[in-house]
């Protein structure tokens, strides 16, 4: 009994529904915005629980539009959320929703994309990022125009333990599109492998907790939605810079049915391509006939540090970007100049095709 009267202390006292709210302010969905609300409060609680327990926990929600989810935050117990949201037609709605939780509710009108999530709550939540992770919580029904973006720059936080991931391994629960979340989980040798399973595999567990048809949010979108969670990892499985870690994925992926060694060969100035590719691929004694898809995490790691070797000898090849050197090669040729009239740099420390390695 006493167990239950301490439930209903946090929570919310009888308001209207958000369906009501929605009407009430003539709450017409963005498609720019990429709004697609969750009004049942049975998804949105479902979607909350995956995070575990927020009794007396931290979150920061993204984009709580009409506040379904937001509802579900502070109904599982959250001490203190806040709420970064683009659209200011929503914060007369989540002001009221913030009467009904004093003190529990902050409503940043804000863009995710540069809110400074740092700051948002007081150091004292930290934790050393080898313990536990904090009680603090990212969740969100992200809106698809950001959610890669998005996770690309949480993930390179993560890395640095910046943002959000300065008060320790936050964890995170959020929406994708169907096929993005497909890719962010895909194991090795799936056909959704890809670049972006590689980055977030890397630095976190990722879990794919449930799928959410479409027909469950207002407007439908085209498409289903998956709900992931990430727990950054203690030791990152590549401890190297993310750029560079992002440079080498991004290579080995770009032609994804093609033997590995393809992509990896672009790292370099055409000069040298045939001899670093095949140093590299020794050093990390990696088949180059598997394909991008089939590489495990390790053998990722071992093609990074080779390239990092690699660089160390030559810094030089850290600003070669074959795309780059593509592009100027077009240019050139169609304007009928020389290369280096387009560069930036000068051809002194942008090693190019033709110079020797
Ligand atoms: C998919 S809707 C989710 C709304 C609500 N959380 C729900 O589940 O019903 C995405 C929300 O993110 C907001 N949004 C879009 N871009 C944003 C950005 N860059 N920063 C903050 N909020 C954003 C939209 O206005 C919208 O309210």
């Amino acid at each position: 009994m006493a167990a239950s009267g301490k439930l209903a202390s946090f929570r919310l006292p009888p308001m209207p529904t958000v369906s009501e709210l929605i009407k009430l302010y003539n709450l017409r969905a963005e498609k720019h915005l990429s709004q697609n609300f969750l009004l049942d409060m049975k998804l949105t609680d479902k979607l909350v629980r995956q995070a575990g327990s927020l009794k007396d926990a931290h979150v920061y929600e993204v984009g709580p539009g009409p506040g379904g989810l937001t509802r579900s935050i502070l109904n599982a117990g959250a001490k203190e959320a806040i709420v970064v949201e683009k659209d200011s037609r929503f914060i007369p709605g989540l002001k009221l929703l913030s009467e009904a939780a004093p003190g529990r509710l902050r409503i940043v009108h804000g863009d995710i994309l540069t809110y400074r999530m740092d700051r948002g709550f007081l150091q004292n939540i930290s934790k050393p990022w080898e313990e536990d992770p904090p009680d603090l919580h990212i969740i969100g029904n992200l809106p698809f125009s950001v959610s890669t973006p998005l996770i690309i720059k949480w993930l390179e936080s993560m890395s640095n333990r910046t943002g959000p991931f300065n008060y320790g391994r936050t964890r995170l629960t959020l929406t994708f599109q169907r096929e993005v979340a497909e890719r962010l989980t895909a194991s090795t040798g799936s056909k959704q492998r890809s670049r972006l399973s590689v980055m977030a595999q890397y630095l976190c567990t990722v879990r794919n907790c449930f799928t959410i048809p479409g027909r469950a949010f207002v407007p439908k979108p085209e498409v289903d939605v998956g709900v992931l969670h990430f727990t950054p990892l203690v030791q990152p499985q590549i401890q190297q810079p993310f750029k560079l870690v992002e440079k080498v994925v991004r290579n080995i992926f770009q032609f994804r049915r093609k033997h590995c060694h393809k992509g990896i060969e672009k790292l370099f100035p055409e000069a040298c391509r045939a001899k670093l590719t095949q140093e590299m691929m020794q050093k990390a004694d990696v088949d180059p006939t598997l394909r991008p898809t089939e590489l495990t995490i390790p053998q990722i790691k071992a093609l990074v540090d080779a390239y990092a070797h690699i660089c160390n000898h030559e810094p030089n090849f850290l600003n070669y970007e074959f795309r780059e050197e593509l592009q100027l090669k077009n240019l050139s040729k169609q304007r009928n100049m020389p290369m280096d009239a387009f560069m930036d740099t000068p051809a002194s420390t942008q090693p190019s095709s033709q110079q020797p390695c």
